[in-house]
This record gives C-alpha cells, structure tokens and sequence, in this order.
C-alpha cells in the first residue's frame, strides 16, 4: 500500500538569513555584502543574468560552499540542522541509472523505507514507475522522480537550481503546478533558480534580482492564488522584472499588489 506524504505533513518551512555575505572565487569577487532575509515557508525566485551569482548564493545557502565573509543564519537551528533539513534540485535529474526508480528515491533512507519512497513518488504521480530503470523515463519524468528524493527526506528548506530548465513548455507549466501544490501542501521555504521570469511571477511570493554581486532588485508579489497565466498583475511585474534584468528604463510604476523593498 502506498502511504500518504500528505497524512504526515512535511515540517513547515525553515527561515534563512544572509548577513553581509561576500563570496570570491580566487581574486574575483561574485558576491558582496549580500543581507537577504527569508522567512519560513516563503517561496522565492531569484532571477539575473547568467553569470550574475544566482547558484552561487543557492550553494552558499545549502551550505555547500562557504562565504569568504559574512554569516548564514537559520531560524534558531544551529547549521548542521539546517543542513539535514535542506535538499537541493538540479537542472538535471541525477538519477543512478543502475538504481531503479524506488531505489533511487530512498537512496541515503534506512529501516523501512520502501513505504516513504513510495509515497513520495505518488506524490509526484509516478507510483506506477516505481520499478522501472531511469533510462525509460522522459525528462520530466526524471525531474519528478528528483522532486520525489527530495520531498521524501521532508525538506524544510528546498532549493531549486534551475530545475525545469531543460523541459518542454507543456511539461514545464505541468512541473511548475506540481511544485506549487506541493509547496502549499508543505509549507517548506523554497529559492527557486530560474532565467524564466514567468516562471518566477507565476510561482514566488518574491523575486530577487541578483546583479553586481549585490540584490538589486526585491520584489514583493502580493497576487492571490491560484494565478492565472494571463493575469494583468503577473504581466505587468514581469515586464518590470524583465526591464531591470535588461537594465532598461523602469517600466510602468508598480501597482498595488507589488512592494518594493529595494
Ligand atoms: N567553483 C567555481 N570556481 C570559480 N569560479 C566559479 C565557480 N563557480 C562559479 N564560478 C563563477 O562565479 C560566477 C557566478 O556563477 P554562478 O554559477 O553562481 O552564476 P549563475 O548566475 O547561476 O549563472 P547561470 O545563470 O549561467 O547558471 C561565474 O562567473 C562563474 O564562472
């Protein structure tokens, strides 16, 4: 029998914070004196050119690379709880294609774990998969699969590299909605990685703009759920979004249900 993630509720969301992080590669300097404050259960986006610092700083909040200075707090949990309670996704599923599909969902479980993993993957609509090799999944599938290892190690803090990247359209908006309704189930903290600024708009509470090592942008989307696609409100913060990525003139000043912190 498959068990229910929803019947025991992954923990709510962990808060995060960034005070004065600079982070060098060798003598180059990709971010600094970066102060971000997330609280639990949040859904960020975090948006910017190629290049600007955006993986830089999910790793930095992972825990997988350290800040040259500054420091990462984590609600009153000490870094290593914080780090037990975060997982990470990637643009690429990452998937052991000697592992079946269950095998790679409980990879790192002990004791009776089939039932989670299990669960897990009925969360994400690929029960039936469960036996199956990587190889005889599409793309999407993989992703879900990925998203099933995460969500069964109950994550507080979810950190999304990109994931949906190198899906198609259709299968991306599907992943898209998949994720939103996991994230309102759970309640856990996600940073969510994206270059698609509709992506970001129709997903986050908030949007970062990362830009010359700094937050150049943090934006405050205040639009009831569900949200339609061809909401004004969506098209209008993306535009603005979109003109400070392109460094344009600020578009139409923000309505109501956008707030701008900086
Ligand atoms: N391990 C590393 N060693 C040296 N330089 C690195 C390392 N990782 C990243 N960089 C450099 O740091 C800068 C920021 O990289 P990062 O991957 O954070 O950018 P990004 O905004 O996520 O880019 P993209 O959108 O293209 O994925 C880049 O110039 C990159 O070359």
């Amino acid at each position: 029998m498959i068990g229910s993630l929803s019947a025991t509720p992954i923990s709510a969301g962990i808060p995060v914070t960034l005070e004065n992080v600079t982070k060098y590669y060798g003598q180059r300097r990709i971010l600094q004196d970066v102060s971000l404050h997330v609280p639990g259960g949040q859904f960020i986006a975090v948006v910017g050119r190629s290049g600007c610092g955006k993986s830089t700083l999910l790793r930095l909040l992972a825990g997988l690379e350290q800040g040259s200075s500054g420091h990462l707090r984590s609600g009153n949990a000490g870094l290593l709880s914080q780090r037990r309670d975060t997982r990470l996704m990637f643009q690429d599923a990452r998937l052991l294609p000697w592992k079946r599909v269950i095998d790679n969902v409980g990879l790192g479980l002990h004791g009776e774990w089939r039932g989670q993993a299990l669960a897990a993957l009925d969360a994400v609509g690929l029960a039936e998969r469960a036996h199956e090799w990587p190889a005889a999944l599409s793309g999407g599938q993989k992703q879900r699969v990925a998203l099933a290892r995460a969500l069964v190690h109950r994550p507080r803090l979810l950190l999304l590299d990109e994931p949906l990247g190198a899906l198609d359209a259709l299968t991306r908006i599907e992943m898209q909605r998949l994720i939103e309704q996991l994230w309102l189930q759970h309640k856990f903290t996600v940073l969510l990685v994206t270059h698609d600024v509709s992506e970001a708009v129709a997903l986050a509470d908030r949007v970062i703009l990362v830009e010359q090592g700094g937050i150049g942008l943090d934006l405050t989307l205040d639009i009831p759920r569900p949200r339609r696609r061809d909401q004004e409100a969506l098209a209008r913060a993306e535009a603005h979004i979109l003109a400070r990525v392109m460094g344009e003139e600020e578009v139409a000043a923000p309505q109501e249900n956008i707030a701008f912190s900086r």
